[in-house]
């Protein structure tokens, strides 16, 4: 109809600018978790993406947007808030069962882990479905602009919080990750509440230290990308990793 009126010459004023809010769906609203609003992205999306999601990630994901490549093929996004970073570790510190880093873990189907580190598997904290939402909804956009012609099905298996302190583990040795992409999301702040950390890149001798709270690397999981967790010196680094399409 706008068009029809514009091409008779109708001059039309739109008077709806304001923003009068938007409803809620208060039928999905647990009460057990610590941060119960992390729960809520399918009920409440937008207030959600509010708080949880970037407003720099939408500029990411624009194809006309050049996105960060502080390595070769490592792709650097902001995706999460600062506050979604603080509430997911706080998340898993409430949660408490991290790992002992040992090889022998109870929570795999062979019982071996190859490359153990200190983490907390999302499923322990009952986030397993709600993080693979996310990966669909958020995650995989990114991929896909960034691998061109590659389809993301982002499953993933291995979705866990990892810490690394310098009286525990505080490194991880070189490895290939199970996945097609990786997805590495620091979440608390270096030089503030850690020192050291980061990942290297052995092919290419690359390093990404001084990770940004809410940003994410991506990167191919095996064949190129041999990688490492370079060690923590001070402090607890935090970090959310995936392998995605494993
Ligand atoms: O410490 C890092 O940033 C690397 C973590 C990593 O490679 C892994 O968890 O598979
Ligand atoms: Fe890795």
């Amino acid at each position: 109809m706008a068009t029809n009126m514009r091409e008779k010459g109708v001059f039309m004023y739109v008077s709806n600018m304001e923003d009068y809010g938007h409803l809620v769906d208060p039928d999905y609203f647990p009460t057990k978790y610590l941060h119960n609003d992390m729960w809520q992205m399918k009920a409440n999306r937008k207030d959600w993406e509010n708080r949880y999601i970037s407003p720099e990630y939408w500029k990411a994901l624009s194809p006309t947007e050049l996105n960060e490549m502080p390595c070769p093929d490592v792709f650097w996004f902001p995706i999460f808030t600062p506050r979604f970073c603080k509430e997911l570790v706080e998340l898993a510190n409430d949660n408490g069962g991290w790992s002992d880093g040992s090889n022998n873990d109870p929570r795999l189907a062979g019982g071996y882990e190859n490359v153990p580190t200190v983490d907390i598997h999302m499923n322990q904290m009952d986030f397993e479905q709600e993080w693979l939402w996310i990966l669909r909804h958020y995650v995989k956009p990114l991929a896909e602009k960034v691998f061109l012609g590659y389809d993301s099905d982002a499953r993933a298996i291995m979705n866990f919080i990892v810490r690394y302190r310098p009286t525990e583990q505080s490194f991880l040795r070189p490895h290939h990750d199970s996945s097609t992409y990786t997805i590495n999301v620091g979440l608390n702040r270096p030089l503030i509440d850690y020192e050291g950390g980061g990942a290297r890149f052995i092919r290419y001798n690359c390093s990404v230290v001084n990770t940004r709270v809410g940003w994410s690397l991506m990167h191919p999981g095996r064949l190129t990308h041999y990688h490492e967790g370079l060690q923590t010196t001070k402090g607890t680094r935090y970090i959310m990793v995936s392998f995605v399409d494993p």
